[in-house]
């Protein structure tokens, strides 16, 4: 596998870069981004935090909106964003360019439907082609933490807590918390996993959560965000939580919508908690 830069900017004292490269999972040429911390110029290696966006994103809108860089920074900690779905000529789109299927709307899970299959592997992509090449061309430790926000939330959550082994930590904003329960899920799942309803509930962060485990997790969800009640369902994370006793941190935050000045507000903290899990 090989990368080709696209773009490179000092950040910080770093370097915030853009890459792209052929992927064999997806069938089609991707795009990520990639922010190495000025120790990596000393020639120290780093843990990194995957970040996941949401809908309509690509690699950019967490990297210019979010202000992730100063912190990561001073933390010596490597951000990677990828793509929201597989990108190009020939990959599937929804029939009406709707915003939550197809492009921009991978949902991290591998379709098993068409028109969807060849192109539509995020989960895949992910939690395995993704972190291969990262290791084999950035100085890093290996050390990895997942984050991400709504269908990105959702994605981290999901990987996180099906991947125990590979990840120190998991946050998230405002994710989709019961996918199956909700309109944005239920299209996106029934699309790409078929009528199989086994095959969404893993793909189901309350599901999962309610299974137990003990990576530390923390979320934080604006009280707010206008896709609170109908498509985000944080309470029913919270009862996972409960029922099978896992140390979930869920943080309701006053007056806050689901923007990206949302993320850029706590982005700090949740860098902070991913380092002392590290
Ligand atoms: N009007 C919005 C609708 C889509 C949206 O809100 N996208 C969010 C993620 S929602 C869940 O996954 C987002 O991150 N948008 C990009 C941004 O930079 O804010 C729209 O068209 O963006």
């Amino acid at each position: 596998m090989s990368i080709e830069s696209v773009s490179s900017n000092k950040c910080f004292g770093g370097w915030h870069k853009r890459y792209a490269h052929e992927s064999d999972l997806l069938n089609c040429k991707m795009q990520f981004a990639v922010y190495l911390p000025p120790v990596v110029s000393e020639g120290k290696s780093v843990p990194v935090v995957y970040w996941l966006s949401g809908l309509t994103c690509t690699d950019e809108n967490f990297m210019q909106k979010a202000g992730a860089q100063r912190i990561a920074a001073e933390l010596g900690v490597a951000l990677v964003a990828p793509d929201t779905s597989p990108r190009g000529e020939g990959v599937a789109d929804d029939e009406n360019g709707a915003y939550d299927l197809g492009l921009g709307a991978g949902f991290y899970v591998n379709a098993t439907e068409e028109p969807w299959a060849r192109h539509y592997q995020m989960y895949d992509y992910i939690v395995s082609e993704l972190p291969s090449l990262i290791e084999q061309y950035f100085p890093v430790t290996g050390q990895r933490a997942i984050s991400g926000h709504s269908m990105g939330g959702h994605g981290a959550l999901t990987i996180g807590l099906k991947n125990p082994g590979r990840y120190s930590s998991i946050s998230a904003f405002s994710p989709i918390s019961n996918p199956v329960n909700c309109p944005w899920g239920q299209k996106a799942f029934g699309a790409y996993l078929g009528d199989d309803k086994d095959a969404w509930q893993e793909h189901d962060a309350s599901v999962l959560m309610a299974r137990g485990g003990k990576i530390p997790v923390l979320v934080d969800q604006g009280e707010s965000d206008n896709f609170l009640t109908d498509q985000l369902m944080p309470q029913a994370l919270q009862q996972a939580a409960q029922s099978s006793g896992y140390p979930l941190d869920l943080r309701m935050q006053p007056g806050y919508d689901h923007s990206y000045f949302f993320i850029a507000t706590f982005i700090e903290e949740h860098l902070r908690f991913h380092a002392e899990h590290f």
